[in-house]
């Protein structure tokens, strides 16, 4: 009925969604380690709840042992959960996303069934990009082919209950064959499921990421203005702010975002940010909120680096605590820890420790840094003279007597009575 192209984050996550509400779902992924590893029924990253569904899926609903063929022409939707990673002038690249929709005209025969561009994809993609190439592809194969873009917003550290319990689905869709599927595949979610343009389905997907970096950059500056001033209790200063009732609720969840740190990391706000601001510049409109706030997420990783070289003789012993791009995950990717740990190199701090409780062998891995890895959070603050708090797993603010048993530097403000950023505190590390 099904097939999810894809098998990351997002790919997977959705598969056994969708497989979990009765759908069969076939899922397909190019890198053959990654398949091996879910046919074995291990997750190949950490994101919790979903080995427990792949121990109920596989085998049942959801299918990674036939072929792309196969899995297309027994479908109706073919969902596209490719990475849409950052070029480096910040542009989005199509080039997976592209190659997919290929691959899929490559096999489909026969009945009608829609592509749909589930990665995150700057808006004018599916009308500029991908309609144009399925019409170009269209004039050799002639395949009847529906396109639909359909925007996910889950997080990372709380994929499968944002899956599954939606706030709302949003559904870019021009034609009533396409609209009719994805209808039917949304019915058994308890959610609002929006019908519109496929220029508003992605416009939509960056306005909600655009605006969570903006509020974090927005909360690095008036954190830099205010350690610049000083005599300023910064942690103290945000908690005031979030008890004004219009932020609503005890408080707000969003106002975790209104909270300064070192900075935002991760596969999405980077990249989505850069790549909203590209393509308004390509349209002809120079973004300065999008641009400031890009720049500060930089800034902001200086400033930390700064703070600490003010202080402390490069000889000293740094451990630093979190590698993590948040807490809650083994992901690694754009993680302010790996920028941050280069520029303490840069200023000559070659005696580097760190420990992070998921992530330290996928980040010696993706980085090839010369710093030491250790096991344990006691054997860090034992070995280290400083520390520096990068990510704030549950379990240093659970070790707090610890951990300030050496000078900390807490960037993430671990040890503030702040809401805590919208990470999985509750998850054991
Ligand atoms: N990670 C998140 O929290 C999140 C949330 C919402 C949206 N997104 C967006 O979703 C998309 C995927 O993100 P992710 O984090 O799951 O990425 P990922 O890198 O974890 O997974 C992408 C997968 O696609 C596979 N792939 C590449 N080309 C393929 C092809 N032609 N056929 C089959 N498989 C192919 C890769 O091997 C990889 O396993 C991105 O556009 C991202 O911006 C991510
Ligand atoms: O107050 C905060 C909140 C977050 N962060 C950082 O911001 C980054 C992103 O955090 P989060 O939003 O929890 O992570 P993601 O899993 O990347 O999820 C974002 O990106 C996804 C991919 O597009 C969207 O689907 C989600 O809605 C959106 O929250 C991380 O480095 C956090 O440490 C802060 O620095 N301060």
């Amino acid at each position: 009925m099904i097939t999810v192209l894809g098998l990351g984050f997002v790919g997977l996550t959705t598969a056994l969604g969708f497989s979990k509400k009765g759908f069969k779902v076939y899922g397909i992924d190019v890198n053959q380690e990654r398949v091996n590893s879910i046919k074995k029924y291990e997750v190949p990253f950490y994101e919790p709840h979903l080995d427990e569904v792949l121990r109920d899926e596989l085998g049942q609903n959801f299918i990674v042992d036939a072929s792309l063929a196969e899995a297309v022409n027994d479908s109706k939707a073919v969902i596209i959960c490719v990475g849409t990673p950052g070029n480096p002038d910040g542009s989005a690249n199509l080039t997976y996303l592209l190659d997919a929709v290929k691959s899929i005209f490559e096999v489909s025969q026969g009945d009608f069934k829609v592509i749909v561009t589930k990665s995150t994809v700057p808006p004018s993609t599916v009308s500029k990009k991908v309609k144009p190439y399925v019409d170009e592809l269209n004039s050799q194969y002639n395949k009847p082919i529906g396109l639909a873009s359909n925007p996910e917003f889950l997080r990372e550290g709380y994929a499968w209950d944002d899956f599954m319990n939606p706030d709302r689905v949003v559904i870019g869709v021009e034609d009533e064959r396409s609209k009719e599927i994805l209808n039917q595949l949304y019915l058994p979610f308890n959610a609002p499921v929006h019908y519109v343009t496929y220029n508003s389905a992605e416009f939509i997907k960056y306005l909600s990421n655009t605006l969570l970096s903006t509020l974090i950059s927005f909360s690095n500056e008036m954190a830099m203005i205010a350690e610049h001033i000083g005599n300023i209790d910064v942690p103290g200063a945000f908690k005031i702010l979030h008890q004004d009732k219009r932020w609503s609720g005890q408080p707000a969840a969003m106002a975790s975002y209104v909270y300064p740190g070192c900075g935002y990391g991760g596969y999405c706000l980077p990249k989505d940010t850069a790549a909203l601001s590209s393509i308004a510049q390509e349209h002809g409109f120079m973004p300065k909120i999008l641009e400031g706030n890009l720049q500060i997420n930089e800034e902001i990783k200086d400033f930390v680096a700064d703070k600490i070289a003010a202080v402390v003789p490069t000889s000293s012993k740094i451990g630093i605590l979190g590698l993590a791009f948040k807490s809650g995950s083994d992901d690694v990717r754009l993680s302010p820890s790996k920028f941050i740990i280069e520029k303490l190199l840069e200023k000559g701090y070659t005696n580097i420790l760190a420990y992070d409780p998921m992530a330290n062998e996928v980040f010696a891995k993706e980085y090839n840094l010369p710093i030491t890895y250790v096991d344990t959070l006691p054997e860090l603050v034992e070995q280290a003279d400083e520390l520096v708090l990068l990510t704030s797993w549950a379990e240093f603010k659970q070790n707090k007597a610890l951990i300030t048993s050496k000078r900390l530097f807490d960037f993430r403000y671990a040890f503030a009575e702040l809401p805590s950023a919208p990470v999985a505190d509750t998850l054991t590390a």
